[in-house]
């Protein structure tokens, strides 16, 4: 079957409609793989932020057909990249919940095959910065909703040092209206949620106006409660932003969210909808057909 793909070429939005899943995650690879080889050569490095929810499952697909094709190397040099959480939710690293077992589980494990001697072998992987270990924090603490809500500014003082700390001696964006610096990661991958939220930004929640590097939520309304994010400035500043996109159930939001940007519009009732008209780097939008379905009426 034909794979169905709708392009749009602007200034510095894009949106790319692929088949299905797979075809995204494959897809993701290439423009990661394009973005790796960029910042390598002129930085010596990749520093690219990741997201929870279904991300890693779709980056993983994406990887696995990667590496079936060429067992031995990737065109990715893996052992260059830096890797950290555009969010993450303050749960200990082998909860269900948390998106850095996601990204063992489905990421990491793509970069895996066995050899022509049934042997498991790994690729050379990224460098991971994820949050601090809230079970080495908290000792034999109990694990509760209220104690981790305790904790939780801590940790998004900590995941703000650890990502500049990454960052010195250059490499940040200014931000004009508040002159703040902020760092500039390579790429930053997203996903939305059917509500518009983006990493743990929700709609018309406090933490949109934050200007800090990393902030947290303790009530955030899509479970569980306590999370640390990056904020708006910090994913605005990112060289690239690709929001990964797939469902029915989110193409009224996209088709919206194209619409603003298509009219100029200067704000959006949605937070995946601010990063991408606030972004100074460039956006892209990979969706699958589902969630893409609202775009058929734009001239694409
Ligand atoms: O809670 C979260 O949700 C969003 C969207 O998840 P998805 O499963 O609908 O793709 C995700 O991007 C974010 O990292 C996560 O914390």
């Amino acid at each position: 079957m034909a794979e169905e793909k709708k392009e749009e070429r602007t200034s510095h939005v894009q949106f790319i409609v692929k088949k299905d899943k797979l075809e995204v995650g494959k897809e993701l690879v290439s423009l990661l793989n394009k973005i790796s080889h960029d910042s390598i050569e002129s930085e010596g490095t990749c520093r690219v932020a990741i997201s929870g929810g279904s991300f890693p499952n779709i980056l993983g697909q994406g990887l696995k057909e990667m590496v079936q094709n060429d067992k031995e190397k990737t065109p990715i040099d893996f052992s260059k990249w830096k890797v950290f959480w555009a969010d993450e939710r303050c749960v200990t690293l082998d909860d269900k919940e948390s998106s850095y077992l996601g990204y063992e589980k489905e990421i990491l494990a793509a970069l895996q095959y066995k050899d022509s001697f049934n042997q498991l072998k790994t690729l050379p992987v990224p460098k991971a910065f994820p949050i601090d270990n809230i079970k080495e924090i908290l000792k034999d603490e109990p694990l509760t909703d209220a104690k981790i809500a305790k904790l939780t500014p801590k940790l998004a003082e900590m995941y703000t040092s650890k990502l500049l700390g990454e960052f010195k001696g250059g490499n940040q964006s200014a931000d004009a209206p508040t002159k703040k610096w902020y760092p500039s990661l390579d790429a930053v991958c997203l996903g939305m949620g059917p509500d518009g939220h983006t990493a743990s930004l929700f709609p018309t929640h406090r933490l949109l106006e934050s200007q800090n590097v990393i902030d947290f939520i303790v009530d955030s309304p899509k479970p569980p409660p306590n999370r640390i994010t990056m904020t708006l400035p910090v994913l605005a500043c990112s060289k690239y932003v690709i929001f990964v996109v797939t469902g029915k159930e989110k193409a009224n939001i996209v088709k919206d969210i194209h619409n603003s940007y298509k009219s100029n519009e200067k704000s959006s009732q949605y937070p995946a909808g601010l990063v991408t008209l606030q972004s100074k780097g460039k956006v892209i939008w990979l969706l699958d057909k589902d969630a893409g379905e609202g775009l058929k009426d734009a001239k694409i």
